[in-house]
């Protein structure tokens, strides 16, 4: 692929996660940059990927043909307002920020950026990302092309029409590994208490959600719901446990859990 030089502004969760897959991918450490404030971050990064790193927003900026916004949301203005010396105009800012309009980031940068938001999550780290994409139409065809081409390198992506639809793809994608997570930890957590230790409890539960999901990727023809009723027995086990998700409404659970994620991006909109 095409190798430009990129700061990435925010070494973080995020950051760190795009990084690593880009460098483990093949693409150039000496063309990334990443800056925080403080040695903490930084540090590991530079060690581990090899990368540039600094702590001069401007300066790195300045420098790269591609800026990677990856603050917080609620330090994006702040973090935005010194970069807006900087001539803009022959960069390509990509934005991974949550609840931050490409409207927004214009007015933090003062310019009609030539902005590609992208909504990626952290399975990024290990080529196992999932990108959701948005470009303006001002975006040039090369521009795109280089941001879907970065974030292929690091897993899947896909494009979305209106920009609303990232708030979608954070809900679906963006923080959805904490959601397996979290449904993980509770399956360990009773795995626990039925005597197994906490190892032992982790084992059980990681090989089954590792093998669930590459059997879902194995076999695309077929459905989520035929995979599921290959291991429910009639009047088994899973059966029984299938039943108590359901009379405890899992699925609208997860349905009103989404809905509370795009509910929050929207909010963040108006706030930052
Ligand atoms: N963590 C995730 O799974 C995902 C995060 N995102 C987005 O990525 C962005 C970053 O999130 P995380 O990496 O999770 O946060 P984080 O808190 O891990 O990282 C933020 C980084 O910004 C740095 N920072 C703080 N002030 C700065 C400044 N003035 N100049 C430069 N760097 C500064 C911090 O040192 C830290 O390294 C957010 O906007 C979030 O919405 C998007 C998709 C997934
Ligand atoms: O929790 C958040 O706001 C960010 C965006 C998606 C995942 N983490």
């Amino acid at each position: 692929m095409e190798q430009r030089s990129i700061a990435f502004i925010g070494a973080g969760n995020m950051a760190r996660s795009i990084i690593a897959g880009l460098v483990c991918s093949g693409y150039p450490a000496d063309k990334i940059t990443a800056t925080a404030p403080g040695p903490a971050r930084r540090e590991p990064l530079a060690r581990d990927y090899g990368i540039h790193t600094g702590d001069d927003n401007l300066l790195a900026a300045e420098q790269a043909e591609v800026i990677v916004l990856a603050v917080k949301p609620q330090l994006m203005e702040e973090v935005c307002r010194p970069l807006q010396g900087i001539d803009l105009s022959g960069k390509l800012v990509i934005s991974i920020a949550a609840g931050i309009s490409a409207q927004r980031l214009n007015e933090m940068l003062a310019t009609e950026l030539n902005l590609v938001r992208v909504m990626p999550n952290t399975p990024s780290l290990i080529g196992k990302g999932m990108s959701g994409m948005y470009a303006s139409d001002l975006v040039a065809a090369a521009d795109k092309a280089f941001a879907e081409n970065l974030m292929r390198a690091v897993g899947e992506v896909c494009w979305v029409e209106q920009e609303s639809g990232i708030n979608g793809i954070i809900a679906a994608a963006g923080s959805a590994p904490a959601y397996f997570f979290l449904f993980m930890e509770a399956m360990q957590t009773e795995a626990i208490r039925q005597g197994f230790d906490p190892q032992t409890a982790r084992l059980l539960v990681q090989q089954s959600a590792a093998g669930a999901a590459e059997m879902v990727v194995a076999n695309p023809d077929t459905e989520l719901a035929t995979l599921r009723e290959q291991v429910t027995s009639k009047g088994g086990t899973t059966a029984e446990a299938l039943r108590t998700f359901n009379e405890h409404q899992l699925s609208d659970t997860v349905a009103k859990a989404m809905r509370a994620a795009i509910s929050r991006a929207e909010e963040m909109e108006k706030l930052f």
